[in-house]
């Protein structure tokens, strides 16, 4: 198979869909790799990094979606790259669609086969390819939190671990899932007050039994959400509903009743964000405030460590690449369920549910065109 991996292109988008050694392991099962030169380049993987590894380096994004049988990228396609994709052809990222309508529109007009990292599913109820890219967003939150908190940042000035004879600041987390997790245990390293909040006791018990008294959970309500925020000097957004659009927990009137210089980061904006107030900001202007809250909502958070979340998502992504081009997407997808989980669009028909409902399609159920 001819696999091409463009160069990113979305707001300081640093990390590329594959790393020499994903190349090596394709050429040495007998596929073609079209890299764009100097896709890597920012991150350390240079252009003859590549061409050791087999790849053929090419000049434009042109050249790669024109040859490509699959295409291997990281975040969703711009409307430029959308504009590349032609009936038939296989595209492997990340999507997130439920909140994106234009990119929908354009992927289902593309008549290409869609399949999102999102939205893949394994057998212990995880997102195997969103995990490595949470692990980075929960983590990195805390450190974008506590730099927001910064007076000169907007922030109301608060140290997050606070110093002997002074209180730490206190750190809400919605949703403990992977981010939550990781933002929780950032929080907890560097000695601040946390409570995670999710509307799973099973999530809840398995942090209690984890992180013991240091961290404090609470059973997720319209009621806890309110009034834990509402104490908070730094709220993270962590929550998901697998390919849905995000619910929104904390609204616009709460924010007048939060502290004056407290920050939200809302990590789940790749699916439209938690907040109501929550609109995608980028790592080059990444806050902006509203009643006095600070807000930060970068929706490709992992983008600005790029080299670790490079690393981080192609160990999770490259097996899946190789069975696509191995076996073709008909056997793999058909072999593997979870895997078939991420199939969003096929030929101009929507088959992730979650998506079909939000935006308004008809659902056609992947078993039905895998057929
Ligand atoms: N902005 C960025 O750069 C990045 C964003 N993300 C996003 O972060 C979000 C979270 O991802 P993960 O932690 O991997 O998901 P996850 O599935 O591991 O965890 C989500 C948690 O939210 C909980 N939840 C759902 N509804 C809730 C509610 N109403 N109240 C409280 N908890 C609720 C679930 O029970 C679950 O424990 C996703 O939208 C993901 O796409 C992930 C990586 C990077
Ligand atoms: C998950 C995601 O959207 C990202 O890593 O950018
Ligand atoms: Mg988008």
């Amino acid at each position: 198979m001819i696999i091409g991996v463009p160069k990113e292109i979305k707001n300081h988008e640093y990390r590329i869909g594959m790393t020499p050694a994903g190349v090596r392991e394709l050429v040495q099962r007998g596929h073609q790799v079209l890299v764009q030169r100097d896709g890597g380049t920012a991150i350390g993987l240079t252009n003859e990094l590549y061409q050791i590894a087999g790849a053929t380096l090419v000049n434009t994004p042109e050249e790669v979606y024109s040859n490509a049988e699959m295409v291997v990228k990281v975040k969703e396609p711009q409307p430029s790259e959308c504009a590349m994709l032609r009936p038939g052809q296989l595209l492997f990222t990340y999507l997130h669609l439920a909140p994106d309508p234009e990119q929908t529109e354009q992927l289902v007009a593309s008549g290409a086969i869609a399949i999102a990292y999102e939205t893949v599913t394994d057998d212990h109820g995880g997102l195997p390819l969103l995990a490595p890219m949470s692990e980075v967003a929960g983590r990195m939150a805390i450190q974008a939190g506590a730099h927001s908190l910064e007076k000169a940042q907007g922030g109301n000035g608060t140290l997050l671990g606070g110093v002997p004879g002074v209180q730490p600041g206190k750190v809400v987390v919605i949703g403990g899932g992977v981010v939550g997790e990781n933002a929780a245990r950032m929080a907890m390293g560097l000695g601040a007050d946390v409570t995670v909040l999710d509307r799973s006791i099973d999530r809840l018990k398995a942090l209690d039994n984890h992180y013991g008294p240091q961290l404090k959970t609470l059973y997720s309500t319209v009621e806890s959400i309110e009034s834990s925020v509402c104490e908070a000097d730094l709220v993270i957004g962590a929550v998901l509903v697998p390919g849905a659009a995000a619910p929104k927990l904390v609204k616009r009137e709460t924010l007048t009743q939060m502290k004056n210089g407290s920050v939200l980061v809302d990590v789940a904006i790749d699916q439209g964000g938690c907040f109501e107030t929550s609109k995608a900001t980028t790592h080059q202007e990444p806050t902006y405030t509203i009643e006095g809250v600070v807000h930060y909502c970068v929706a490709n958070m992992p983008g600005g460590v790029a080299r670790t979340a490079t690393f981080a998502l192609t160990n999770a992504t490259l097996p899946y690449v190789i069975a696509l081009a191995n076996k073709g997407y008909q056997q793999a997808l058909t072999d593997d369920h979870h895997f078939c989980n991420g199939l969003n669009v096929f030929k101009g028909q929507v088959t992730c549910e979650p998506v079909a409902h939000d935006l308004g399609y008809q659902y056609v159920p992947a078993a039905d065109v895998l057929q």
